[in-house]
């Protein structure tokens, strides 16, 4: 039972970062009632546009972090990117406060390090060899005992921010310096992994409510550059494999614990099925299941962490998205071509609202669906294609 949001007797819920899968968790909460607070490192984030209020920090500053969760006392507080000083979080759980899923989730999954050894080296579920580095002298002896091509990754960061594949031993300077800019926090520590030459790869969405583990059908998508640029759902895959990726869901989300919406990305090989990595929320390549599913993960995610059931998930039909992603850096640009996009069949839009353009930042995604995964995917290109981002007038 609560009160209307503004009321007093509101559930209040604070999502820590604001971007574009936070502005629809935001507009799901807002559909049971919720009061939504936001919150990010710079203003008129894509979540805040929708928010009934919101706040600018550095979620990385311990102090402002305590300060601004202390003032806003929410029921739920919602971690949206991986970037927090997560110790804090785990602090003001002890005090009382529900993290989502829990601040031991968030902390684990913050860096590559905590996530990758409680899969591996706890839990025994297979992935990439690894190795981690903290100066360039230790990447090289890691990039020697490894061979190469492998994969070099800050062990804080998201959308392939800082990463590179190393091809030869000679490019490990140069990945040291991609690294060393492209990390989240100020860190250097680095994850040097095996370089999995997989057949495809895979989210698995999966919910721990009070109705127990659920599944989504699995997610396939293309990455370039280690972000994200189309996926469909349902991505083939045979009972084995299938069964397989739900047995590795099931034991690293129970690992983690709480109840929400989590993010498994997996790699499928000849050899069986790799875990990579981890989201604790929802995950950029399920914004597929806007269209094709009854509830989309922004919806699923939110009945979780509300503590209602989750009796069933059903998919309405094959579905597809393609990003958007910008080639230059700018706070004024406009974005066009939705009335050739949107004239493409079963096809619809997310314009994300960014107040500005960074280089492969993602502003927009395409969304449709059809019959088969292949027209799906081809209608998304097609709408994805149609869209322009103009860059200072030009
Ligand atoms: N060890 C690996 N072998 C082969 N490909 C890899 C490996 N690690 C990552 N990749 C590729 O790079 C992509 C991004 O990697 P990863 O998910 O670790 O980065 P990320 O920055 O956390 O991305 P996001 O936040 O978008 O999930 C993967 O989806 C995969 O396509
Ligand atoms: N792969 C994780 C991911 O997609 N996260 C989404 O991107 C936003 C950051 O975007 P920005 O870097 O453009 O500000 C995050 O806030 C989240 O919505
Ligand atoms: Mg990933």
């Amino acid at each position: 039972m609560y009160g209307a949001p503004l009321s007093g007797k509101a559930r209040k819920m604070l999502l820590l970062g604001s971007g574009e899968l936070g502005k629809e968790v935001i507009i799901e909460a807002q559909r049971l009632g919720v009061e939504t607070i936001a919150v990010d490192r710079y203003a008129n984030a894509p979540a805040m546009q929708v928010a009934h209020r919101s706040h600018v920090i550095n979620m990385l500053d311990a102090a402002e972090l305590r300060r601004v969760i202390e003032d806003e006392k929410p029921d739920l507080i919602v971690p949206e990117i991986e970037a927090i000083a997560t110790a804090t979080l785990e602090e003001l759980e002890q005090e009382g406060f529900r993290v989502i899923p829990t601040a031991r989730a968030s902390r684990l999954t913050m860096d590559r390090e905590g996530i990758r050894r409680l899969a591996a080296e706890e839990l025994g579920v297979p992935t990439a060899k690894y190795e981690f580095a903290d100066s360039l002298e230790e990447l090289k002896a890691a990039v020697e005992k490894m061979g190469t091509p492998c994969v070099i990754k800050p062990i804080m960061s998201s959308s392939g921010k800082g990463q590179s594949v190393c091809r030869d031993f000679s490019e490990a300077e140069a990945c040291w310096e991609t690294a060393m800019e492209g990390g989240r926090a100020k860190k250097t520590r680095v994850i040097v992994e095996e370089f999995i030459r997989f057949d495809s790869e895979i989210t698995l969405l999966t919910i721990r409510s009070v109705s127990g583990t659920s599944f989504c059908a699995p997610i396939g998508h293309v990455q370039k550059d280690g972000d994200y640029i189309e996926s469909w759902q349902p991505h083939f895959m045979s009972e084995a494999a299938l069964a397989e990726a739900q047995q590795i869901a099931a034991k690293v989300t129970d690992a983690l614990g709480g109840w929400g919406l989590y993010g498994v990305e997996l790699f499928l090989t000849g050899q069986g099925v790799y875990f990579s990595e981890v989201s604790p929320r929802p995950h950029d390549t399920g914004l597929v299941t806007l269209v094709s599913q009854d509830l989309s993960e922004f919806a699923l995610h939110v009945r979780a962490i509300l503590g209602f059931p989750v009796p069933t998930i059903r998919q309405l039909t094959p579905g597809a998205t393609h990003t958007l992603k910008a080639v230059q850096e700018t706070a004024d640009y406009t974005i066009g071509g939705l009335e050739e996009a949107l004239a493409v069949p079963n096809s619809q839009v997310r314009v994300f609202g960014k107040p500005e353009t960074k280089i492969g930042r993602r502003m927009a995604v395409a969304l449709s669906t059809a019959d088969t995964v292949d027209k799906a995917r081809e209608q998304a290109a097609q709408a994805a294609a149609a869209l322009r981002l103009e860059y200072d007038g030009r």
